[in-house]
């Protein structure tokens, strides 16, 4: 048994518009974590780039949680363990980070006891720990997702577009927990508002199966969750708008927010500085990143 391992996760944008907790892709932007383990009992966790200043170190960690649920399911023996992450995801801005921190735990415990468990068992421990499938399973197998959650288990179907897209997106310079950005969300909506969203997750899932993306502007339309989400990120309204008259296909929130999402398959600086132009026009200071979409998922590196 090699008692080291080295996994590479990608970042996560969920929902794009629609699919809340439904859609969900794999983004080129990555953390690295090493797991060792060693015969002492000592827990030890160290964390660099993003987060390093607020990541638990100790046994609240959730990649360390992670670790320890895979370990008992398989009823391995809990050893000593070094943890070293170095993470480039931002945190709580909607790309992912504690889906991120999460399929790396599992994966990575997978891989150090013998690959004893399947993706699929491994994305059902995943979405159970991290309440909803849409950035989980994007990070564990790569592309595109459309993700169902059906009798305790997780059906996932993967897409590749058949074309380049690209995703900018706008960072802005304040957090927001998925926590808080879910307790603003109605218990229930109105039907001709589930109707809609119906309409424009089948146009959405069907734009990345073509790659016809001028259907992304009407497709990433929401009426579920953006329009309550909305007055926790200021200028949300017209960095959306900034984008699409920039030449984005379409935009929208990124999982959770406060991070803006927008598709594009040319001039994605231009789209970018846009969009941190009319945060900043908000009073908000943002900065871009331009990704595009990762094929493979967590993967030992
Ligand atoms: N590498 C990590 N190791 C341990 N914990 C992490 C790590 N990254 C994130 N977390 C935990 O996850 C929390 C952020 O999760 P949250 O769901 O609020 O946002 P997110 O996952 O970044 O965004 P979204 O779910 O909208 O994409 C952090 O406050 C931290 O506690
Ligand atoms: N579908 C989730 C993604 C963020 O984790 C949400 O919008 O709350």
């Amino acid at each position: 048994m090699n008692n080291s391992v080295m996994i590479q996760i990608p970042g996560t944008t969920a929902n794009c518009g629609p699919g809340f907790d439904a859609i969900g892709i794999a983004c080129t932007v990555y953390n690295d974590f090493e797991l060792t383990f060693h015969d002492s009992s000592r827990l030890v966790i160290e964390v660099d780039g993003e987060g390093k200043e607020t990541i638990p170190t100790d046994e609240k960690n959730i990649a360390y949680q992670a670790v320890l649920d895979l370990l008992r399911k398989i009823n391995h023996q809990i050893p000593g363990m070094t943890i070293k992450m170095f993470n480039r995801i931002p945190l709580s801005r909607g790309l992912g980070s504690s889906a991120a921190a999460i399929v790396a735990g599992l994966v990575a415990a997978n891989e150090l006891t013998g690959q004893s468990l399947s993706k699929q068992q491994l994305l059902d421990i995943a979405t159970s720990i991290e309440g909803h499938p849409d950035n989980v399973a994007p990070a564990i197998y790569g592309g595109v997702t459309i993700n169902v959650c059906r009798d305790g288990a997780t059906e996932c179907l993967r897409i590749i577009p058949p074309k380049p897209l690209l995703m900018v997106v706008a960072v802005p310079d304040f957090i927001l927990s998925t926590k808080a950005a879910r307790q603003v969300l109605p218990k229930q909506v109105p039907l001709q508002d589930a109707v809609f969203n119906v309409s424009r997750s089948a146009l959405l899932t069907g734009a990345f199966c073509t790659g016809e993306y001028r259907h992304l502007s009407a497709a990433m339309d929401d009426r579920l969750h953006q329009p309550y989400r909305q007055q926790l990120v200021p200028g949300m309204p017209e960095v959306l708008r900034a984008a699409f008259d920039a030449g984005a296909f379409g935009s929208a929130l990124s999982g959770a927010g406060p991070c803006l999402i927008a598709f594009c398959d040319q001039n994605a600086d231009h789209i970018g500085q846009c969009m941190v132009d009319a945060f900043q026009a908000n009073g908000i200071t943002a900065s871009c990143m331009v990704l595009s979409i990762d094929t493979d998922g967590a993967k030992r590196i």
